[in-house]
């Protein structure tokens, strides 16, 4: 046994070679070679030896309890920031030819590193097809895994991953990008679309008491977090817009989407098959996003039953409405649509607005609207003097002119949306006078029309 054990001059000479080999490699690394191939050796050896040396792994789900996971839409959006020289191999790829408008990924299975308070941290992306019984279609799930040392595992959550949420919080905010995500039935799913609409709250002609009403209602919202959470309420806002076609509702929603910049879940109804579905669907929407229900007086059998029960009897009770709406034919049901308004809606979620619009007010069922469904119900009307003057700042670029008090008169005895005005007032003429006097003879016509309509 002992004639197997090295002497010991034997390992104090092989130390001191040992020790003068690496002095005699250090020597010749900074001495003879320049300093960036001496950098990209000390990081090709480093990053070999923290391959080995990671021994925890944490996964970020796709999805958490059923919901879209934030966490994996903070690494999502976090990671792109910190792709460098580490990462073995990018996805790339852009909505413009603007040079430096590249946006990039790490595509699934490859590895990038990020470096954070003296900590290695490995990221990779990973990809899993799941065959749910019953169903044709696969699901493809995707997850990221990080791996560090197990002795920064207290660091990483502590102090990591709440970098992460910061950063893809204050990327989220200031977001160049909006989407417009439409329910497909036929994938059962989102699908996006970049949302470039020009509607501001400047371009939108409104009363202006209206206007700064919402736009109030919108900037205190955002502050009132802690409020919320104080007084045990999800962080949500609902409004309801109604009022004739052509009058602005649709530009509203797009403004009120480029002042928060939220992305806009748009939702037909009619797409959605039952009341499950539905909560489905709501689920897989993210935060900071309106969700959007566009003429909601035509589009649920919540409104369409109400008639036909109206008739009736005057006040059917909650559970004799759903069985009505739901025993013939699937929908959605009345309570299905207030689940998401009061019940489902409030148990999820952060920072959402839902909005409903309608031409027909009056086609709906109250319970829609009842005291603490909506927060705010805003009228968009025919076009008053005050908001044709809006109009013609935008599209004249005048405040005034001799013919504005023929056209106040007019105004207040012709129903013309706004639509009309701007489609009028974008009439191709260098003359002023001469768009100003046809706008006049058009509302006179409207008039005459009106008035032997009336007879
Ligand atoms: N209040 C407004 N301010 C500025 N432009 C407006 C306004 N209302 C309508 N417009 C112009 O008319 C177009 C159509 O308006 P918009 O689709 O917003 O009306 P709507 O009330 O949503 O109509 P609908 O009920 O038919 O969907 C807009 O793209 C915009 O150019």
């Amino acid at each position: 046994m002992a004639s197997f054990m090295p002497s010991m001059s034997t390992i104090l000479s092989g130390y001191a070679s040992l020790s003068a080999a690496i002095m005699l490699f250090r020597t010749i690394l900074s001495e003879m070679l320049p300093s960036q191939i001496r950098n990209y050796i000390f990081s090709k050896l480093s990053k070999s030896l923290f391959y080995f040396s990671p021994n925890f792994t944490l996964i970020v789900e796709q999805n958490w309890q059923a919901a879209s996971n934030q966490t994996f839409r903070a690494v999502e959006t976090y990671l792109p920031t910190i792709i460098g020289t580490s990462a073995d191999c990018l996805l790339i790829g852009s909505h413009s030819l603007v040079p430096h408008n590249l946006n990039m990924r790490i595509p699934v299975g490859c590895k990038t590193i990020d470096e954070f308070q003296g900590m290695k941290l490995e990221w990779s992306l990973h990809k899993e097809t799941i065959n749910s019984p019953g169903s044709h279609r696969d699901e493809v799930r995707y997850s990221y895994q990080l791996k560090c040392k197990r002795s920064d595992r207290e660091k990483v959550m502590r102090s990591y991953l709440p970098h992460i949420a910061d950063t893809a919080r204050s990327i989220l905010r200031r977001r160049e990008k909006l989407h417009i995500y439409t329910y497909e039935k036929n994938i059962c799913g989102w699908k996006s679309a970049v949302f470039k609409h020009p509607a501001t709250f400047a371009t939108l002609a409104m009363d202006p008491k209206s206007k700064a009403k919402i736009i109030k209602d919108l900037d205190t919202f955002v502050q009132q977090k802690d409020f919320f959470q104080r007084v045990g309420r999800t962080w949500k806002r609902g409004y309801f817009l109604h009022g004739p076609p052509g009058t602005g509702k649709s530009s509203l929603v797009a403004a009120i989407a480029n002042h928060q910049r939220y992305n806009i879940y748009d939702l037909q109804l009619q797409s959605v098959g039952s009341d499950a579905e539905l909560r489905r669907i709501l689920t897989s929407t993210t935060n900071r996003s309106i969700l959007l229900v566009e003429d909601i007086d035509c589009s649920t059998k919540a409104s369409r039953g109400r008639t036909k029960i109206r008739d009736e009897q005057e006040e059917p009770d909650q559970g004799e409405l759903d069985n009505r709406l739901s025993s013939s034919d699937p929908g959605i049901t009345l309570s299905g649509l207030l689940n998401f308004t009061d019940g489902l809606w409030s148990s999820f979620g952060d920072e959402r607005l839902i909005i409903f619009t309608t031409n027909h007010k009056d086609k709906l069922d109250p319970a829609l609207l009842r005291p603490g469904r909506m927060d705010l119900e805003i009228y968009m009307g025919y076009c008053t003097f005050a908001v044709f003057k809006q109009l013609a700042n935008s599209y004249l670029q005048i405040d005034n002119h001799h013919l504005f008090a023929a056209i106040e008169n007019l105004l207040k005895e012709v129903s013309v949306t706004p639509a009309e005005v701007a489609q009028q007032l974008m009439m191709k003429s260098d003359e002023l006078q001469d768009i100003l006097e046809s706008f006049i003879e058009f509302l006179k016509v409207k008039l005459r029309n009106e008035i032997e309509g009336g007879n």
